[in-house]
């Protein structure tokens, strides 16, 4: 299995993007609203075509969750896994899984929640036995208990499959899933590489205070402690606090 993406650009919004991808990598695409993710995801499918540049899959059995649902709404759930599953172990295996995920089989697939309906298309994906998954955000608007349950699930499925996967998120914490990061900044590759090296390039500490507009990112606490003394900061004016990866994410956009 692996990916090798060259020069590709899509009308005005994918800009010369080249990277690649073998067995077992697990990338999250990140990036603004609008950045390009579920652009580059399509074209990597080939539901879009490249208006230049290449898309070469080895060996790649691909199998993808998008942000549309594609099942027949007015079928069961067991019903929509029938038509599409033939394997009948792999069938009887989704079937446990709904049910761990205390989905039933019967309901119809209209009636499901949005949450229910994403899980129901996960568990889809993967009865195909795919060694790349495409993931674009799978967790939009799920709870942070069922998340986890369908991050344990997936990388259990990974572990079992050596499958790669690109997965788009804006729950930046579910980066601790992936081991390289693509981030994508109005349609260019502003970071690719791993995700190792994405955190030891960023700050470790931020500083807020009244007296700043934005905060202040620092490579160690001495060294904010070191800027509040310069500043005259008042004891009760100032917080310094260990970066997040929202706070990655937003310092990488807000450099250059
Ligand atoms: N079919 C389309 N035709 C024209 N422009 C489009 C089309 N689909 C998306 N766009 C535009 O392309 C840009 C990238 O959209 P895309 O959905 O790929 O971004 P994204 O990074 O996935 O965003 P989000 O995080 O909001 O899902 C946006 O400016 C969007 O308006």
């Amino acid at each position: 299995m692996g990916i090798i993406l060259n020069g590709l650009s899509y009308k005005n919004i994918l800009d010369d993007i080249s990277f690649s991808l073998s067995e077992g990598d697990i990338v999250a695409l990140i990036g603004a609203n609008g950045a390009g993710k579920t652009t580059l995801l399509k074209n990597i499918m080939g539901l879009a075509v490249p208006s230049s540049g290449t898309v070469n899959l080895e060996n790649s059995r691909i199998a993808a969750v998008f942000q549309e649902n594609i099942l027949d709404e007015e079928l069961s759930v067991q019903q929509n896994f029938k038509f599409r599953i033939k394997d009948k172990s792999k069938y009887i295996f989704s079937m446990k899984k709904l049910e761990e995920f205390g989905i039933s089989p019967k309901a119809l697939y209209s009636e499901l929640s949005g949450g229910q309906k994403r899980i129901v298309n996960y568990l889809r994906a993967i009865s195909v036995n795919p060694n790349l998954l495409i993931l674009d955000e799978l967790t939009a608007g799920i709870d942070v208990d069922i998340r986890q349950d369908i991050w344990r699930d997936l990388n259990d499925y990974l572990e079992k499959n050596k499958s790669g996967v690109i997965f788009t998120t804006h729950q930046l914490d579910e980066m601790d899933n992936a081991n390289k990061v693509l981030f994508l900044e109005d349609g260019k590759v502003k970071y690719f590489g791993s995700m190792f090296n994405f955190i030891k390039r960023m700050p470790k500490v931020k500083l807020l205070s009244k007296n700043l507009k934005d905060a202040q990112y620092f490579d160690s606490s001495e060294k904010a402690v070191e800027f509040v003394q310069k500043s005259g900061f008042q004891k009760d004016n100032f917080e310094i606090m260990k970066t997040t990866y929202t706070d990655l994410f937003q310092n990488m956009e807000a450099r250059d």
